[in-house]
């Protein structure tokens, strides 16, 4: 059951977990890939050792697995609202008491540290706990017509969605989706990024022994072929995406085929613009949280950061102190603040970007090299020293495009109407950050998208959080995600007679 692979976790450390369990996940129980030529080897990201085979899903695994969640929405629709909520609200509590084994393997598939993957594991069993208190308030509207007609609305669910996940915050992701989802009816069918395959089908199991019908949530294991299956399968009814904007294009193609809506949470580059008044120890915490969570892997980090010149020595100083200070190394040690990057090939690019940076005039601050920690069985892993670039200008490289790892890029700027201008030039929008102590809600309304005001990258789960631009729309948590997992029935009632014009 839910505790198989999570049984060898208490005494896990890198290096020593290997899973071997089928990794999908329908009809109520883990199933088997049927065929296991296209195995794909799954790295652990801090050993660089394989940690799992992932065998992507063909047509007829995928038609099962929606077939399956089919069934299971029949049912779960039915259901009142409180009765979900009741089965999302105990997923939550098993979600919590096995906190520490779920985080645990986060980290041995993700690289990233424990301390993160903890507060993940502990967003994804917020965001089941929030969504079940709205499960039971769902509602419409009753409005009176002439001659005691009247209407009313109700809040349906589509039918079968589709989660596909990035593999930055795997059970996160999972989670984000499925309990807006679940809540209004929904059932889900969830491809996970074949990179971070392992997680998702433990928050299956939870969920099947929390008492959903057999088949409401499902993973099916894949790449790009598998995910093109989902979002072309006629009965699946909405595709919520979280990735890059050329795959989130892509997923909007296909699934327009079909009129399936579509959620895209995508990339971005985000501003964060530090005023000279502010308060500069927390501006300096704040660039750091906003540069190097996950490694800097984080969709709406703010790695444009635009200092106010007056104040740019003082900070550079400050940030550089303490980007030299954060502790790399093995991910399950309570001590590590950075882990290792999601993949070799991802280290190498990102490790590109600071070259080029540096051909284009950007000066390296600290780090940008490959790091091997100390520990031996660490030398295969995925390291990087974190990193801070000045001497930046707008039409860098760096400045410009996604990095999606832990480099930040530094701009000077001397006015707020001029930071404004070039804080929104780019064409992605997911965030962006203000410090200062004077108001900045004008600030925060120049930019052109969400905006933190004296802090950067906190989610709680009862707040909104997406995109303008190329970073997508649609929404994930927040009470109006509601809306982007259901639609508005209308009913008109008739009174009287029909008085007909022919
Ligand atoms: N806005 C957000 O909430 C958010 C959160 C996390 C990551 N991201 C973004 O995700 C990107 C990094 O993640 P990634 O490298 O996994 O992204 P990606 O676009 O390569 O892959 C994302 C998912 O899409 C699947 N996929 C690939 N091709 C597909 C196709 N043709 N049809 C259907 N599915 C397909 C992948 O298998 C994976 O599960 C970054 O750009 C990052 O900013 C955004
Ligand atoms: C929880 N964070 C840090 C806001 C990240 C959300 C998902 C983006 O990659």
């Amino acid at each position: 059951m839910a505790q198989s692979t999570l049984d060898s976790m208490p005494g896990a450390s890198t290096g020593t977990v290997v899973v071997t369990e089928p990794l999908n996940f329908w009809g109520g129980k883990r199933v088997k890939p049927r065929e296991e030529k296209n195995a794909e080897p799954v790295f652990e990201p801090a050993t660089g050792r394989v940690l799992c085979q992932m065998v992507p899903c063909g047509a007829e695994e995928v038609d099962e697995a929606i077939q399956s969640a089919y069934a299971a929405y029949q049912k779960w629709s039915k259901m009142a609202g409180m009765e979900r909520a009741r089965v999302m609200l105990e997923a939550a509590r098993i979600i919590r008491e096995r906190r520490e084994k779920i985080a645990k393997l986060e980290v041995i598939n993700n690289g990233k540290s424990i301390t993160e993957a903890l507060v993940d594991i502990d967003i994804a069993w917020q965001s089941i706990e929030y969504y079940a208190g709205l499960a039971g308030t769902l509602a419409g509207q009753h409005i009176q017509l002439p001659g005691g007609a009247f209407a009313y609305t109700r809040r349906e669910p589509l039918g079968v969605c589709v989660g596909i996940g990035a593999w930055n915050y795997p059970f996160q992701i999972a989670s984000w989706k499925s309990a807006p989802a679940l809540a209004c009816g929904n059932a889900m069918v969830f491809k996970p990024s074949p990179m971070t395959p392992v997680t998702a089908v433990i928050l299956a199991e939870i969920y099947k022994e929390a008492g959903v019908p057999d088949g409401l949530f499902c993973v099916v294991q894949g790449g790009a072929e598998t995910g093109s299956l989902l979002c072309h399968h006629p009965k699946v009814a909405k595709v919520s995406f979280t990735g890059s904007v050329p795959t989130g294009k892509k997923v909007m193609e296909m699934s327009a085929k079909s009129v399936k809506q579509v959620t895209l949470e995508l990339g971005g580059k985000s501003p964060l613009i530090i005023f000279k008044d502010c308060e500069l120890e927390n501006a300096v915490k704040g660039a750091l949280m906003a540069n190097f969570l996950t490694q800097g892997e984080v969709c709406c980090n703010g790695t444009r950061v635009f200092v106010q010149r007056e104040i740019m020595p003082q900070f550079l100083e400050e940030v550089v102190k303490r980007t030299k200070a954060i502790p790399v190394g093995d991910p399950l040690l309570e001590s590590t603040r950075m882990g290792a990057l999601i993949s070799k090939p991802h280290l190498e690019k990102v490790l590109g970007f600071v070259s080029q940076a540096k051909k284009e005039g950007a000066r390296v601050l600290c780090g940008g090299d490959p790091f091997v920690p100390s520990d031996p069985k660490l030398k295969g892993g995925y390291f990087m020293s974190p990193c801070v670039l000045d001497n930046c200008r707008d039409d860098m490289t760096c400045v410009k495009e996604e990095i999606f790892g832990p480099v930040m890029s530094v701009l000077p700027f001397d006015t707020e109407e001029e930071v404004i201008q070039r804080a929104n030039n780019t064409t992605f929008g997911l965030a962006s950050g203000v410090f200062t102590r004077s108001v900045c809600h004008e600030s925060a309304l120049h930019t052109d998208w969400t905006c933190f005001i004296n802090n950067y990258n906190i989610s709680p789960v009862e707040v909104p959080f997406g995109g303008y631009k190329m970073s997508g729309f649609g929404r994930e948590n927040g009470q109006v995600t509601i809306e982007y997992y259901s639609q508005l029935k209308t009913v008109v009632v008739e009174m009287g007679d029909v008085e007909s014009l022919f």
